[in-house]
């Protein structure tokens, strides 16, 4: 996999930030900057960025060239950071829901909002000519900032779910096929996921939307993605892998039930088999790039709202030569979204499921120049296409699986972001 560099973007770039009043992150939405792109974590730090200085398409192995040649001239304000959004699987065929917000990618912002520790941050990175103009600039979109609407607090337009035609009985067929695979011992588990459609009676704000999430899950890390006009954004409660200095931290994240049946999961040897599968496939993904691995402790109940999973932290140290994208190469996708074998469950989805994935599943993260990041899974998540949005959700399929279950498990996870996406907070 290689990483490109657009010639359209100049060698050299400066940097600058000015401190100004914290805002609630979604509000930045409300400016049409393409691409854009947003990381809400839990406890109130976020990155918003708007426009590219730089931007990497597709592939994403060389990190280098993200921060060569950048002059920071604020080198006391927090330091520039990447966000980007990957697809599950790279150079996969878009269709009209993913064109143009496919293929994704990492971008260096030109304008970037930062609140970190309660404070917050413009910073604007130029191409080096310009570095004249920065305190002008920097000054101009400190006050855009501050008189832009409260546009994430408008009410959400009322939405209505359309007709799934077969669509559902077509997905639990679909598990079947997959079981028997399984039980043929072609593969050990593989995630089927399905989509639905709901319309809105006009537009809404992306910014609202993402912020209805920000309310009904402040737990999650909220990311949005925009492009071509469209926005994927989303509320996910899984982390791919968290890097500060050498310290690393990942989870297996999979076997579900609603809040009401949560403790069914320690006791239900098929979702502990689901389970057992990614904890497995994570720690060997990361063997190689940790000076040591402690044995895996037992999976707990991870009880979100509307859902529960079965849940293990596994923690390490980074070996010195491993970088962060590296181990985001390493670790997607996990068996939570995609299956075991890795290759064999791509291929078996990718025959099974009636749609490309797009963004969905895929990483979406945030990355600064001395390595330190976070990568979470685009789970939970919609595309906001005009008046329509498209919600993606799968579920893990091993021996045992049953069709009805497994397309119910979907529409819980669904039914999360509906909510959202209704207004409620
Ligand atoms: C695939 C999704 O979720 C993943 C699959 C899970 C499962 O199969 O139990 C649980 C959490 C996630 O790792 C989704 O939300 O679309």
């Amino acid at each position: 996999m290689k990483l490109a560099l657009s010639s359209e973007f100049p060698l050299a770039l400066c940097s600058a930030a000015v401190e100004i009043a914290p805002l609630p992150p979604e509000r930045l939405l409300a400016l049409a900057a393409e691409p854009a792109a947003a990381f809400l974590a839990p406890g109130g730090d976020a990155w918003v960025g708007l426009g590219a200085a730089r931007w990497l398409g597709g592939d994403f192995e060389d990190t280098a060239a993200l921060w060569a040649g950048v002059a920071d001239d604020s080198p006391g304000a927090p330091a520039p950071v990447a966000l980007g959004a990957l697809p599950f699987r790279l150079g996969e065929t878009p269709d009209a829901l993913w064109r143009g917000l496919v293929p994704g990618g990492v971008i260096l912002p030109e304008r970037l909002y930062i609140q970190q520790d309660g404070r917050a941050w413009l910073r604007l990175t130029l191409p080096a000519r310009e570095a004249g103009a920065l305190p002008h600039r920097l000054a101009r979109g400190a006050a855009a900032l501050a008189a832009l609407p409260a546009i994430e607090a408008e009410p959400l337009p009322g939405l209505t779910e359309l007709d799934e035609g077969d669509a559902p009985q077509r997905y639990a067929q679909a598990v079947t096929e997959a079981v028997t695979r399984i039980r043929a011992g072609e593969l050990d588990k593989v995630v089927l996921a399905r989509r639905m459609r709901v319309a809105f009676d006009t537009a809404p704000a992306p910014a609202a939307v993402l912020r209805r999430l920000s309310e009904r899950h402040p737990g999650a890390v909220r990311y949005a993605w925009r492009y071509a006009g469209k926005v994927w954004l989303g509320a996910t409660p899984e982390s791919l892998v968290r890097q500060d200095g050498r310290r690393l931290s990942t989870e297996a994240l999979a076997g579900t039930r609603t809040p009401e049946r949560a403790a069914e999961l320690l006791a239900s040897a098929k979702e502990r088999l689901e389970h057992a599968i990614v904890v497995d496939a994570v720690r060997n993904a990361i063997a190689p790039l940790v000076h040591a691995l402690p044995p895996p402790a037992a999976p707990v109940i991870r009880q979100l709202r509307g859902l529960a999973h079965l849940h293990t932290p596994i923690e390490a140290t980074l070996r010195e030569d491993a970088d962060f994208l590296a181990l985001v190469r390493a670790l997607h996708p996990t068996p939570a979204v995609c299956g075991l074998p890795t290759d064999r469950a791509a291929t078996l989805l990718a025959a099974l499921e009636p749609q490309p994935r797009g963004l969905y599943a895929g990483p979406v993260l945030r990355m600064a120049a001395d390595g330190s990041g976070h990568a979470v899974v685009a789970l939970r998540g919609a595309v906001l296409d005009g008046r329509f949005a498209v919600v993606p959700a799968g579920a893990g399929i091993v021996d045992g699986s049953d069709g009805e279950e497994e397309l119910a498990e979907t529409r819980t996870k669904q039914r999360t972001v509906l909510d959202a996406l209704r207004g409620n907070s």
